[in-house]
Formats: structure tokens, C-alpha cells, sequence
């Protein structure tokens, strides 16, 4: 098929490279003309497993290109995907400024009938803003072709963006048309060879499960948080907890771990839009409001718990930090506990000397130089001369360092572990003040 993409982020360049790599020709359009330039020279504009590969090769056997002309890729595809971001507003509801830009673009060069795919995630009732908007201006043009607007939201995880795609759980196809879903069933085809995972359904239920599925998995995190933060309290360790409920196959291990607060460019916007949304609807979210409040406390707890250990004196500290991304595998740093972190630590007076495998680029590009913020390019560089380990992200190479050479680099044997990746008592008797997330201090319970 001939397919166009409108964006080339993670969701857009991902979903353009595998539906190109199934065989179809893809144009791939975005704004950015950077972006563009570099991915035109085979070049990947940030890092995702897998994926820099998967371009290269589909470029050079001609069925993936790029480019900023929007009239170009209107031309080129049956099927129009608008693939742009969707930031949070000022009330915290969705922005569809890029997607009502990219709907108005499609309908200004519309020559031919398009099906045009939105996979971005919008509130309830944008598929329809998007008619209006091709409607109103293809009205205004005095052209009359036949257009639909499908919702196909995309469930992958940064990191993991190429094998989500490739082997998704499931595809929701939103549509009332019959000639729709069997197009897009086509297309689905080579991603549904094991099992169906196609589910069809109203394009109003298809945008409210986007929002549904991310705010089912941020609830149980902010649970898990709060459990964790009780746990603090009466001397339990979460881990054994996590361990015991997961066990319970209606409960399950996943998205159970506790820790520095959810992040990323999803959780955090997706869950303020649906309590927007419910607000808007006359509907008070109560449970909903209350995970985005756990998390934005649970972002604050490794500060926290720093200001605690060292009684509130934090000038002239420094802190080795590990990891930066919101999670690992990606350098994206959007919503990042880090950030929050690093920001009030330099707002006590206090500096940072951070290593991270992949996202140092992205730390360099948001805060600049600056003397009181050192990216190490290895991880036990971060550790010289400071006053603690803070360690924010999960990364493999975190997972077992030399204990004995990090006690003798680090000033000050301390370690605040927002990701519960040590057992507490080996690490203490290694002599070490170790804080996790709900995990007692060197007890019996963590023996
Ligand atoms: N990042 C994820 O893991 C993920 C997963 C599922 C769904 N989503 C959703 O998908 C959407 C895109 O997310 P993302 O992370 O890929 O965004 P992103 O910020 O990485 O990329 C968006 C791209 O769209 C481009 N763009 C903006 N206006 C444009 C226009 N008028 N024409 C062409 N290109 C334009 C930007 O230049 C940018 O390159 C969002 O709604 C997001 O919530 C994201
Ligand atoms: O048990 C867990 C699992 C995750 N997280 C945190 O949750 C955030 C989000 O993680 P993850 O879901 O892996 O990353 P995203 O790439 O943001 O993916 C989410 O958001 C995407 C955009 O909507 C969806 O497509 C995905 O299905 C959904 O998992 C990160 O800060 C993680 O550290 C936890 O704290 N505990």
C-alpha cells in the first residue's frame, strides 16, 4: 500500500519504518526540517532499539522516504496517518494544534479520496474535529472527495517502540465504515499472522481506550507507590509485598515495580487529559486525580528523602546521579524524575554529577553548561568525590556494580535508590547507608 505519515517522532517514524518494513512505500512528512535533513542522510534523530537498522535498509530498498513537503505526502498515500504530538495545555487538557495543522494540510492538497488514520493520542470527539476541519476547508476549495477519519491509537513503549509494533498485543480500529476496517485490516495483516489482535469498534470507544489502557497502568504504579510509602511506615519491605500480590494472576507482575514517580511523555499528559475530560463532562475524577497526585508526590520522594538524611544542609553537597532518561533504553528525558530532581538540588545549593548511557545529549541540550551539572561518560566517573549515589532509572549496567571500588569513590558511603535494584542488608553490610522505596533500612524483612 501507499502510506503516508504525518510525523516523524517516535510513534510516526516507528509505525512508517515497520509498515515499509512489511513491504508497503511509505512517505514519512514532518515540520522539522533538521529532522528531516538528518533522516534523509540515513542518520536516526534519537535513539530507539532497533530502529536506526530498520530505516537504513528500508531507504535503500526505496520504500521509505522523508520530507517536509506536506503536498508530496498528501499526493503519495491512500492512507494518511497523522502521527504529531499532542502536548498538555495550560488546563491540562490534550493540544490538537499539530493535528488540526496536519488535518488542514491534508485537506488543502486532497486530490483523491484518503482515509486519513489518527494515531496520535486525542480526547474523545477529535476524530470529528478533524472532519469538520477537512470538511470545512475542502468546502471552501468547492471540492468534493470522499474522505474518512479513522482512530488507530498506538500502544507502544519507548524502548521498545520496534517489537511493540511489530508484535502488538492488540490494534484498535475506530471506524463506522465497513470499507475502512477492511483496509485496515489489510494493512494490519502482517502483524496479526499469529492470532487476530484486531479489534474494531466506534471511533469514540477506539480514542477513550488510549486513554483508558495508559490510565489503568499509571493507577497501578501511583497503588504501588502509595503501598510503598505505607510500607516506609510500618516497616515492611514493598518488594516482598510486590512479590506476594503479583503472584495473584488477576493482579499479575507487570507495571507493579514502585519508585521515583512515573514519567515519559505519556502517563503524565495522558492522565491529566482524561481527568480534563471528566472535569469538562461535569464528572469530578476522583480516583483518577488522586494518581496523579500520588505521583506527583512520588516524584518528589528521593529529594525528600536526601533532605531528610542529611537535615536539610544541602549547599555545596554533590550528588552522583544515575540515569537521566524517564526509563531505560530511550534518551528521552520528557517528564523525567531526573529533571525534578536535579532542579531542586540545585535549588538547595547543591551540585550533580551525573552519568546516564544514553540521554547526556538530551541532559546537554535542556540545561546547557553549567558548572554545577558534570555528564560523565562513565558511570563510575559520576560517583568521584560526591556525597551520595542517587540512582533514578533502571539501566541494566546499574544492576551490579563493584560495591567496594563505588565505597572508595564516593565521599560519603550513602546510597538513595529510586528503583529498588539492591537488596538492602548485602549492600549495608557492604557498609553502606542504603534508602530504597519502601524497603526497611537493613531489617530483618530484607534479609
Ligand atoms: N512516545 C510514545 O511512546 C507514544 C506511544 C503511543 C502514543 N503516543 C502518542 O503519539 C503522538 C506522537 O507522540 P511522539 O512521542 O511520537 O511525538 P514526538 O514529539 O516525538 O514527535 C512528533 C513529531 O511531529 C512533528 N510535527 C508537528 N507538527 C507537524 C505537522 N504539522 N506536520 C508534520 N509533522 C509535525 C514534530 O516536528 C515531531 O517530529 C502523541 O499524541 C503521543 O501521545 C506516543
Ligand atoms: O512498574 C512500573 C512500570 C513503569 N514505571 C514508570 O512508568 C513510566 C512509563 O513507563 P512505560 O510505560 O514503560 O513507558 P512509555 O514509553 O511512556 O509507554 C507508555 O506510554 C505509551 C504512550 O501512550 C503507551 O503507548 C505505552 O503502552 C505505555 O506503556 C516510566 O517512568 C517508568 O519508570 C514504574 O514506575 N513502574
Amino acid at each position: 500500500m501507499r502510506i503516508t505519515i504525518f510525523g516523524t517522532g517516535y510513534v510516526g517514524l516507528v509505525t512508517g519504518t515497520c509498515l515499509a518494513e512489511v513491504g508497503n512505500h511509505v512517505v514519512c512528512v514532518d515540520v522539522d526540517e533538521a529532522k528531516i535533513a538528518c533522516l534523509q542522510r540515513g542518520e536516526v534523530p534519537f535513539f530507539e532499539p532497533g530502529l536506526a537498522a530498520l530505516i537504513r535498509r528500508n531507504s535503500a530498498e526505496g520504500r521509505l522516504r522523508f520530507t517536509t513537503e506536506a503536498a508530496e505526502g498528501v499526493a503519495h498515500g491512500r492512507l494518511q496517518f497523522i502521527a504529531v504530538g499532542t502536548p498538555p495545555a495550560e488546563d491540562g487538557s490534550a493540544d490538537l494544534g499539530h493535528v488540526l495543522a496536519v488535518a488542514q494540510s491534508i485537506a488543502e492538497h486532497m486530490a483523491d479520496p484518503k482515509i486519513v488514520v489518527n494515531k496520535s493520542t486525542v480526547p474523545v470527539g477529535s476524530a470529528d474535529r478533524v472532519r469538520a476541519c477537512i470538511s470545512a476547508e475542502l468546502q471552501r476549495r468547492g471540492a468534493d472527495i470522499d474522505f474518512d477519519v479513522v482512530s488507530n491509537p498506538e500502544f507502544l513503549k519507548e524502548g521498545a517502540a520496534v517489537d511493540d509494533f511489530m508484535k502488538p498485543d492488540r490494534v484498535i480500529v475506530g471506524t463506522g465504515r465497513q470499507a475502512s476496517a477492511e483496509l485496515l485490516r489489510q494493512l494490519y495483516a502482517p502483524f496479526n499472522r499469529n492470532h487476530d489482535r484486531l479489534i474494531m469498534m466506534d471511533v469514540r470507544s477506539a480514542e477513550l481506550t488510549k486513554y483508558a489502557a495508559n490510565a489503568m497502568l499509571a493507577t497501578k504504579i501511583s497503588f504501588m507507590n502509595e503501598l510503598a510509602n505505607i510500607a516506609d511506615r510500618v516497616d515492611a519491605d514493598i518488594e516482598r509485598v510486590r512479590i506476594g500480590i503479583g503472584a495473584d494472576p488477576r493482579i499479575g507482575y507487570d507495571f507493579i515495580y514502585p519508585g521515583a514517580g512515573y514519567g515519559g511523555s505519556c502517563f503524565p499528559k495522558d492522565v491529566k487529559a482524561l481527568v480534563r475530560t471528566a472535569y469538562d463532562m461535569d464528572y469530578a475524577p476522583q480516583l483518577l486525580q488522586a494518581v496523579e497526585d500520588v505521583n506527583e508526590r512520588q516524584q518528589g520522594y528521593l529529594y525528600s528523602r536526601i533532605q531528610a538524611h542529611f537535615a536539610g544542609e544541602l549547599a555545596g553537597l554533590t550528588f552522583a546521579l544515575w540515569g537521566l532518561a524517564f526509563k531505560p533504553n530511550t534518551e528521552d528525558m520528557r517528564e523525567a524524575p531526573s529533571r525534578r530532581l536535579i532542579e531542586s538540588l540545585w535549588a538547595a545549593g547543591a551540585s550533580v554529577r551525573a552519568f546516564d548511557p544514553k540521554a547526556a545529549g538530551e541532559a546537554r541540550r535542556i540545561y546547557g553548561e553549567r558548572s554545577d551539572l558534570v555528564l560523565c561518560s562513565k558511570l563510575e566517573d559520576a560517583l568521584d568525590g560526591a556525597d551520595a549515589l542517587v540512582i533514578v532509572t533502571e539501566w541494566n549496567v546499574f544492576r551490579s556494580p563493584d560495591f567496594e571500588s563505588m565505597r572508595t569513590r564516593l565521599k560519603r558511603p550513602v546510597i538513595f535508590d529510586g528503583r529498588n535494584l539492591y537488596e538492602p542488608r548485602p549492600v549495608a553490610a557492604l557498609g553502606f547507608t542504603y534508602y530504597a522505596v519502601g524497603r526497611p533500612l537493613d531489617s530483618s524483612a530484607s534479609a
